[in-house]
């Protein structure tokens, strides 16, 4: 069975006389992969937690599996809706094994499979008794990522979830996440500001400016430049940077 459809209903969000949200809709269909991409202060996270109740609309709707979030219990819904965001914020006194089991634990549930969870992030049994300060950037997120599915959630909701790390531990924990989505049948949402990142992992590419979605549409058809200036403008600048790549070092061996 595959993660549920999230739907997001003309939601506007205020703070004070502020327009985080103006109007916005959207739809990530059951088991779909979607990258929200946009400058800084674009209203990503903003919407990103709609989702998961961590911000209630002014107006509008969210929809989780059909079901009008507002209905559910916040502290319930976010059980059920896997969370990772930059520097996932793990317990430092506590060790890895009891980081990722701590969710369940607390619901009171099946405790989580500890070892089928590292294996599933591709870390060591054996990092299940180190601490958080022995972990490398990578290694924690990877850690964040089986804390957020240890309660079985089919629900992923990134959020930069690869800011902070290194071009090569991106792009590995990046194909990582993807093939969890598909081995998991997932449903992921994930914000980052690499339309590259975007383009190579999702099925779906939405952009954001200002509070408002400008372009929503499928890798191939932003790189085809279908998808307006909005989404044309962002991919301009890794494409130049590949470009460029190429011919410096088409120079260097020539
Ligand atoms: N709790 C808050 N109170 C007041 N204003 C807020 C709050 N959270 C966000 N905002 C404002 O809402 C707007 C959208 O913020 P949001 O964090 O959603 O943007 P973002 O696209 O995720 O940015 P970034 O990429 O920098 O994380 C910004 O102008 C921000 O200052």
């Amino acid at each position: 069975m595959s993660g549920p459809s999230v739907v997001i209903d003309r939601v506007v969000k205020k703070y004070g006389e502020a327009r985080a949200l103006g109007d916005v809709s959207m739809t990530a269909a059951a088991g779909s992969f979607t990258a929200i991409v946009g400058q800084s202060g674009s209203g990503k996270s903003t919407l990103l937690k709609t989702i998961n109740r961590l911000v209630d609309p002014t107006r509008g709707a969210v929809r989780v599996g059909g079901r009008d979030v507002r209905k559910s219990d916040p502290v319930m819904l976010r059980r059920s809706i896997g969370y990772v965001f930059q520097n996932i914020g793990l317990f430092p006194h506590m060790d890895v094994a009891e980081n990722i089991a701590i969710g369940p634990r607390i619901a009171g549930g099946e405790p989580a499979d500890v070892a089928a969870l590292l294996d599933l992030v591709g870390l060591p049994a054996d990092y299940a008794g180190r601490m958080p300060g022995e972990l490398s950037g990578g290694e924690a997120q990877r850690v964040g990522v089986a804390r957020a599915l240890a309660g079985g959630a089919k629900l992923l909701l990134m959020d930069e979830p690869f800011g902070a790390l290194d071009p090569v531990t991106r792009d590995a924990l990046g194909k990582a996440v993807r093939k969890l989505h598909d081995d998991l049948g997932l449903t992921t949402l994930m914000v980052t500001h690499d339309m590259a990142e975007a383009l190579l992992l999702a099925d779906r590419v939405v952009v954001m400016r200002k509070g408002m979605i400008v372009a929503d549409a499928t890798p191939a058809d932003i790189l085809a430049g279908k998808a307006g200036r909005h989404a044309t403008a962002l991919v301009e600048v890794p494409l130049g940077q590949v470009e460029r790549l190429i011919a410096l070092r088409d120079g260097a061996t020539a």
